[in-house]
């Protein structure tokens, strides 16, 4: 009864902020905000369109589709806010719809980020999310937060390895007794194989593609790993000779192709992970493996291929796109357990 007398004053957050897609949990009511990381611009003004509403799904839809007095921007990329402004309105936007703007104190809060972010960055991220509504805010990093959401047992004395697959950042890292021993962060990840893809099609079908046509291909004819059936799909764009609309038809075959150049490096990024972490670690990971979380889990055999390329079992966590906003939400729930890891305005950073 207390305890929800007290969600009903301040509701504590729990938000991952990502590049491609921003969710929020609320303290006691799971993730109510799942939405892409956009928001639609009348063009020159920087006025968001809609009073202010033209924010996530309904941006979305916008992207690459506008016409010359509108912009839909992303105002993260590779998992750092380019556009400070933009993302402190989408962010205010969001944490309004989760928390319905109904409660009497400011929530507490506890943002994922990527490792490798600066402190100038963090700055920025505190700034933002406190000008968004947010109380006492605290920052995590995002492989941990993943860890925390997929369960492992990061507390012990044995290595527990994630590897978070986004949109615009990969960030591998080993935990043990609580701390991360080891971590890797890289700017290649989901939105490299959307511009792979587009750039294949351009030189191998003289066929101009957007960035959108391209990840619905990657997400309906992706794959990592031979298919037990194998596909093909009608993809519609423009003729770079005669200009006109065309369509060609791509199988699964060659679009893996294009997607496995690409996993490659992630893949050697996780290979250094390994590789840096002390010897009797590495000796738990070849029993414990690696979990896999973010959008990027969701590539059919992704974890087929990383476990023949390094050699160790990986398994995708269940509903990988929102670990690490799970993640956030359990540091929420037992903020003393954790507070010791987590990074605060008035200090750690
Ligand atoms: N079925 C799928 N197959 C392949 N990729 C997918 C699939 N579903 C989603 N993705 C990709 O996952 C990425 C988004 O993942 P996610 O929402 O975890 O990223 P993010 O948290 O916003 O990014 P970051 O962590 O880099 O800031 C996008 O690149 C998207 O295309």
């Amino acid at each position: 009864m207390l305890r929800h007398f007290n969600s009903w004053i301040s509701p504590g957050l729990g938000i991952d902020l990502g590049t491609a897609n921003t969710l929020i949990a609320v303290l006691g009511s799971g993730i109510v905000v799942n939405e892409p990381s956009v928001v639609a611009l009348a063009r020159d003004s920087r006025r968001i369109l809609g009073r202010g509403t033209a924010v996530g799904k309904l941006a979305r839809q916008m992207l690459g589709r506008t016409p010359d007095t509108i912009s839909a921007v992303r105002p993260l990329s590779e998992g750092v806010i380019t556009d400070f402004k933009l993302c402190e309105a989408m962010l205010k936007y969001f944490v309004r719809k989760a928390t319905g703007g109904k409660h009497l104190l400011r929530p507490k809060t506890v943002i994922a980020v990527p490792g490798r972010i600066s402190p100038v960055e963090k700055r920025a991220v505190f700034h933002s999310a406190e000008r968004s509504g947010a109380g006492k805010v605290y920052l995590i990093e995002e492989a941990r937060a993943a860890a925390i959401g997929a369960g492992m047992p990061i507390s012990e004395p044995i290595a527990s390895m994630i590897c978070d697959l986004g949109g615009g950042t990969t960030e591998a890292a080993v935990l043990s007794l609580g701390d991360i021993v080891v971590s890797k962060s890289s700017r290649v990840a989901g939105e490299h194989f959307d511009h792979a893809i587009v750039e294949y099609l351009r030189r191998q079908y003289s066929l101009k593609i957007g960035l959108q046509t391209a990840e619905r291909v990657k997400m309906e004819l992706g794959s990592a790993w031979r298919l037990p059936q194998e596909d093909a799909l009608e993809v519609r764009g423009l003729d770079l000779v005669s200009g006109v609309p065309r369509k060609a038809i791509v199988t699964s075959e060659e679009i893996r192709e294009v997607l496995v150049r690409i996993l490659e490096e992630i893949a050697a990024c996780l290979r250094e992970t390994i590789e840096q972490c002390p010897p009797e670690l590495i000796s738990d990971l070849a029993q414990t493996g690696v979990v896999l979380t973010g959008g990027g889990a969701l590539l059919r055999g992704v974890d087929q291929y990383l476990s023949e390329f390094l050699g160790i079992p990986v398994r995708i966590d269940d509903d990988p796109t929102t670990t690490a906003a799970r993640g956030t939400a359990i540091c929420l729930e037992h903020l003393n357990q954790w507070k010791h890891v987590l990074m605060s305005d008035s200090g750690n950073l």
